[in-house]
């Protein structure tokens, strides 16, 4: 039976037949040197003849790696691996020996079999789940902007605001410690809440600790929790830490450069592990929480002051943000006016509107309490207004602008309406060139030419002091 298949198939026919195969078949010489391969070999690298080219030539050249006539000589064994070409196609390759009458190797045959259509497939399922992920956050996100739309939360009109809202949606699936810095009252908390919202841990709890707000005392217990009986005057049944409770959750650490340096330790341990222990228990608990800080402090000051460890400052500053203060976001404060008084008007059954005076002064206001104080002074309008139209006398007495317009209107009465509103000038000048120290920002600001500006400095005797501030010659 042998003799008449090796009768009828010659070294020609068996050839052929191997040809025929789609898969490369590569017949080397113990030196590298290569005898023989299938069409599939050619098909395959298109780089014209290949008989007579050495493969660890072809190796060193980049073509592919690792050779595998290379690894059955090296290892005198059958080899099987995935093997890289230059065009970056994963090809599992095995390769085995012929060995001639003493043992030795003679030949070394090798047999490729593309993996790319599968690696390619992973690759797509990849793509795909990140396009679901996509998919998924603005789900999140319009779910959000539906419930959200006249209640909490306005997403700002200006540069800054857009650049952190995408921002937030960028980095909400990114389970990554994040730190929110800014004055008081510019949203921090309200948006740590939104990254929350948009992120998959959404339907998990969402912590707010304020570590001001706690005695430095009662922040570890806060946080970690401790074991029953833990010390005296503790809770006889022990206590659950904000963390256990944040499990797969999101806890924002509020004010986070008022945490004790004892603690800091303990909790950058946390940070790089996940673990903690509760006090008075030597168990190490773990869980999965999302922790973002927050501050009004540089953080930075605090660790040249050597109240805040620098490990842990880096650790948190991994993906920081800083959100600008409502003075340096204009473009903000009208939508927000808007926003505000639709919702205190919903709030408390008004039909209130702002004027046009009111607006302006309110526009050019400086919003030391930023978002906060807006808000706050908005309600109080709303409530104390009889309306409909808010004015500018409307302010509270206590509010800053209303202040200065009372001081203006006290003065009209001893002087003529000319010198009046020279005051008027003379005070915006000072207050807008001491905030911009530059006569061409002053111009810009007011929407006048610096000529102008230069005019109305020498008309009213001021000059700039070396402190860099206007004051009168
Ligand atoms: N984008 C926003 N749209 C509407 N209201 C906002 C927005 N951002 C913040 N607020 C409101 O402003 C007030 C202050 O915000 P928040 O408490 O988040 O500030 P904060 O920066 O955390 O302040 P602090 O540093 O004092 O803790 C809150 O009542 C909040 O609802």
């Amino acid at each position: 039976m042998t003799a008449r298949i090796l009768q009828q198939l010659n070294g020609q026919m068996l050839l052929k037949i191997i040809n025929t195969l789609k898969d490369p078949i590569w017949i080397n010489e113990k030196n590298g040197n290569v005898l023989w391969v299938n069409q599939a070999a050619y098909d395959y690298f298109s780089i014209g003849e290949l008989v007579g080219k050495n493969v660890f030539e072809m190796e060193k050249q980049g073509l592919f790696s690792p050779s595998i006539a290379r690894l059955v000589i090296e290892q005198k064994q059958f080899v099987s691996t995935t093997q890289i070409t230059q065009n970056n196609d994963h090809v599992l390759v095995s390769g085995d020996y012929i060995q001639d009458e003493n043992g030795e190797i003679q030949y070394i045959v090798t047999h490729g079999r593309q993996l790319s259509p599968a690696i390619n497939q992973t690759k797509e399922l990849e793509k795909i789940e990140s396009i679901l992920q996509l998919y998924k956050q603005q789900i999140r996100q319009l779910i959000l902007q539906k419930n959200q739309q006249d209640e909490d939360f306005y997403v700002g009109k200006s540069k800054a605001a857009h650049y952190i809202s995408e921002w937030a949606q960028k980095i909400a699936d990114i389970d990554t410690t994040i730190l929110l810095t800014g004055e008081t009252g510019v949203g921090k908390t309200a948006f740590a809440y939104r990254i929350h919202q948009l992120s998959s841990r959404n339907n998990k709890p969402f912590i707010h600790l304020d570590c001001s707000a706690i005695p430095e005392s009662l922040i570890e217990s806060e946080l970690f929790g401790y074991k029953k009986g833990a010390f005296t005057g503790a809770n006889a049944n022990g206590k659950i830490g904000l963390i256990a409770t944040a499990d797969q959750g999101t806890l924002l650490l509020d004010e986070i450069g008022e945490i004790p340096l004892h603690l800091q330790s303990k909790l950058l341990q946390f940070l790089q592990n996940k673990t903690y222990r509760m006090i008075g228990d030597n168990k190490v608990q773990q869980a999965d929480v999302r922790i973002i800080a927050a501050t009004n402090v540089n953080l930075m000051e605090r660790v040249k002051e050597g109240t805040f460890r620098k490990d842990l400052f880096y650790r948190l500053n991994v993906v920081p943000m800083n959100i600008a203060p409502l003075r340096e976001r204009k473009e903000d404060i009208i939508p927000l006016l808007n926003f505000y008084l639709s919702k205190f008007n919903k709030k408390y059954g008004r039909q209130h509107t702002l004027s046009k005076n009111l607006m302006d002064a309110l526009y050019n206001y400086r919003w030391e309490g930023n978002i906060r104080e807006l808000e706050n002074l908005m309600e109080r309008l709303v409530i104390t207004s009889d309306g409909p139209k808010i004015d500018i006398n409307n302010l509270p007495s206590d509010f800053p602008l209303q202040q200065s317009q009372q001081i203006l209107l006290q003065n009209l009465e001893e002087v003529s309406l000319p010198i009046y509103l020279d005051q008027i000038e003379k005070s915006i000048l000072i207050k807008t060139y001491n905030e911009t120290n530059s006569t061409w920002k002053t111009a810009k600001q007011l929407g006048v030419s610096q000529s102008y500006i230069i005019r109305r400095l020498k008309k009213y005797n001021l000059k700039i002091s070396d402190a860099k501030e206007l004051v009168e010659e």
